[in-house]
């Protein structure tokens, strides 16, 4: 994996003298998904500051690829191209008096051409599902719209970078798992993807790495297994453990369920484990299963998803990805899942029940692999059955 940002040494205090980082050093490897966790004050803020260069260390060096950054001006302006920054309240982001305005600040201050300025806007809006919102005040969205039109003003400068503070700080939890999809389609793209929170719900399941901070110190920098099960640096960082951790550690001590390789991640993992624990993998045959059925919305064309779902017998349908949400909103088609959607599809076909994913590009691929990987683990067999007979 290649380097994209280090931080070597890195120490830095406020002007009233609060000293906000301690003695940084950190690696982050290109399309990494990263969490700063840590509890109110940790330095989590700071930390992301540092990673655009929005704030100058007092000590040490932060490097972008391999290169110590230098924060002149035009260095600056590209860094900040490179890493897009999305702050904790949208309204430190959003400054234009239109939707459009404000997403095409930055390709405008990049010097784009009028034709790449509407171009890159109007990728962006639809990115977040925002299309139709050009015209509109920004003072007159809600919150998650707020936050939708921040995150839309960033990925319109295409970034490789993109770092979140408190992506799901103030929203509902809906929009907080709509903003969490995003940054998976997001990082299945291709883009490095830092966020900072204290909740560790979200940052469990979603992160390849945790960075656990406290005082302005990293006191680990490890997989989420091993991030949060260290009961004393939980207690120094002022956390809790997940749920799903805690539960898996208490029944594993009990007795009461077997060892896991990999502690559960999610309900479909924990659910695997009870099964084990119970010895019914050898149920898990193919006829017991049910199936999940792949679209690929960007091969459609003009059909209707309501005509693959008329020939195929599903029970459940989800979408991945904000273009195949928006072709399964304007078909007319009620998604049972939005969220955590190959899981949750695993989690109906162990059950014996069928269910569909309209999802487009990178995701299609992403999704076969998640099904083998469970498949491989389980010693169950549930098909993926790509619906090509309504591609192009
Ligand atoms: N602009 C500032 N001026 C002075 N001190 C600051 C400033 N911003 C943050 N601090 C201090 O620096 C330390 C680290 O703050 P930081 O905002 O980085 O923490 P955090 O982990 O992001 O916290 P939170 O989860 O509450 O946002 C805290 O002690 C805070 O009071």
């Amino acid at each position: 994996m290649k380097s994209i940002i280090r931080l070597k040494d890195v120490e830095f205090s406020y002007p009233n003298g609060q000293k906000a980082l301690k003695g940084i050093n950190l690696e982050i490897f290109e399309g990494e998904k990263i969490a700063l966790v840590g509890s109110n004050g940790a330095g989590k803020s700071t930390l992301l500051l540092m990673l655009n260069g929005m704030l100058k260390p007092d000590a040490g060096t932060v490097f972008f690829k391999g290169e110590p950054v230098s924060y002149n001006r035009s260095e600056l302006r590209d860094l900040r191209k490179k890493v897009g920054f999305v702050f904790q309240n949208p309204d430190h982001q959003i400054i234009a008096p239109t939707v459009f305005q404000d997403v095409a600040f930055g390709p405008v201050n990049l010097d784009y051409t009028e034709d790449e300025i509407n171009r890159s806007v109007s990728e962006a809006l639809m990115y977040v599902d925002l299309s139709g919102f050009e015209r509109r005040p920004p003072h007159q969205l809600s919150g998650g719209e707020k936050k939708k039109v921040a995150i839309a003003g960033v990925l319109a400068m295409e970034p490789e970078v993109l770092v979140f503070d408190e992506p799901t700080s103030a929203l509902d939890p809906a929009s907080s798992e709509g903003i969490m999809e995003l940054l998976e389609e997001l990082n299945h793209e291709g883009k490095t993807t830092i966020i900072s929170t204290h909740d560790v719900e979200l940052a469990y399941p979603w992160a390849d790495r945790i960075i656990l901070m406290n005082d302005g110190m990293i006191l680990t920098c490890s997989s989420p297994a091993d991030a949060f099960s260290d009961g004393k640096m939980l207690r120094d960082a002022k956390l809790s453990r997940p749920v799903l951790l805690e539960l898996y550690s208490s029944l594993f001590e009990m007795g009461m369920l077997p060892e896991a390789e990999k502690p559960p991640r999610s309900v479909l993992d924990f659910v695997h484990l009870v099964e084990r624990g119970n010895g019914s993998i050898s149920k898990g045959k193919s006829e017991s299963c049910g199936s999940i059925y792949l679209v690929d919305a960007d091969r459609l064309g003009d059909k209707s998803l309501k005509d693959c779902l008329e020939s195929i017998p599903v029970d459940f349908v989800g979408a991945m990805g904000s273009y195949a949400k928006k072709k399964a909103e304007s078909d007319g088609i009620d998604l049972n899942f939005t969220y955590g959607v190959i899981d949750k599809c695993l989690l109906k076909a162990i059950s014996g029940q069928n269910s569909m994913i309209i999802t487009t590009g990178g995701m299609i691929k992403r999704v076969i692999d998640r099904v083998n990987e469970f498949c491989e683990e389980s010693g169950k067999q549930v098909d993926v059955v790509s619906i090509d007979e309504f591609s192009e």
